[in-house]
């Protein structure tokens, strides 16, 4: 018998996985067939987008990950860590609409998720203010919803879903609607957050440069039931800043994806 250079433990830590889906398919109650058989392995602390064209179903991956929906058949799991973790609030979920509370102020807003979970209220307030502190909203707290742009809107949802503290965070197209620079500077904002705070990150975007900026694995849809067209690795130097950006490598990842998602196009097209 070979002896393994690695214990089980470690080796078993390494590979883990954080989501895991397995011929999983979606037929919505109007016998709309969104997904699948869609197969897709996250390990622990991965940063993955789903890229596709519009309604192939990345929306629904993530809403089956998050248990707000059921596959129609098909496994999802879901690794929740062994530490406090609030019910249910295992999973961050950013939209891209920042759906604040308009009558309330930032920092009541960011609590929302404790204050449902009953976390006392000093304590749930502190949360906040650290989660706000973490995407650079210290001094903001007490501002209202309609005092902030659109980018600090954003960053008030992702403090809300971050709260919690989830492993996971799913993230739906949430710097669509921003303008090109905000959108830069939010992109560098997160990757040093998940730097820092090392959650699995599962990113829906329509970009191929934000894909191809943002993740260690960019995951191509197929048209309408969505399915893996390819799943392509990003190797660079870490940490990626601008430099990456203007990088020969950055545009050859970039090609290399609009290729791989041209025939989901050309499907959708003949739908
Ligand atoms: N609750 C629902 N009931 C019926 N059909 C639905 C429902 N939710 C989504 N669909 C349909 O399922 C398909 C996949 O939708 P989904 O929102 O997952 O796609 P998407 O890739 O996220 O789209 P987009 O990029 O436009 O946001 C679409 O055709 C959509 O119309």
């Amino acid at each position: 018998m070979t002896e393994s250079k690695t214990s089980p433990a470690v080796e078993s830590s390494l590979t883990a996985l954080a989501v895991s889906l397995r011929g999983v398919t979606k037929t919505y109650d109007n016998g709309v067939m969104a997904l699948g058989p869609f197969d897709l392995a996250v390990r622990n602390g991965e940063f993955v987008s789903l890229l596709g064209p519009s309604g192939c179903g990345k929306s629904t991956v993530l809403r089956l990950i998050a248990e707000l929906s059921a596959p129609s058949s098909g496994t999802v799991r879901v690794a929740r860590h062994e530490g406090e973790v609030l019910p249910g609030h295992g999973i961050g979920f950013v939209f891209q609409e920042p759906t604040l509370m308009p009558w309330t102020n930032v920092r009541e807003n960011v609590r929302l998720p404790l204050k449902l979970a009953g976390v006392p209220k000093a304590e749930g307030r502190a949360r906040a203010d650290a989660a706000l502190a973490s995407v650079g909203l210290a001094d903001f707290a007490d501002s209202f919803p309609r005092e902030l742009s659109g980018g600090m809107k954003m960053r008030v949802s992702l403090a809300r879903a971050l709260v919690t503290d989830p492993d996971i965070l799913l993230m739906d197209e949430p710097f669509a609607a921003l303008d090109e620079i905000t959108r830069f500077r939010l992109n560098n904002d997160l990757l040093a957050l998940w730097r820092s705070l090392r959650k699995t990150v599962i990113f829906v975007t329509h970009s191929v440069f934000e894909s191809v900026y943002l993740s260690q694995r960019v995951v191509v849809m197929t048209a309408r039931p969505g399915r893996i067209q390819a799943d392509i690795r990003i190797e660079t130097v870490e940490p990626r800043g601008e430099e990456f950006r203007t990088s020969a490598a950055y545009s050859d990842y970039c090609r290399r994806v609009s290729a791989a998602l041209a025939p989901s196009y050309s499907e959708q097209s003949t739908l």
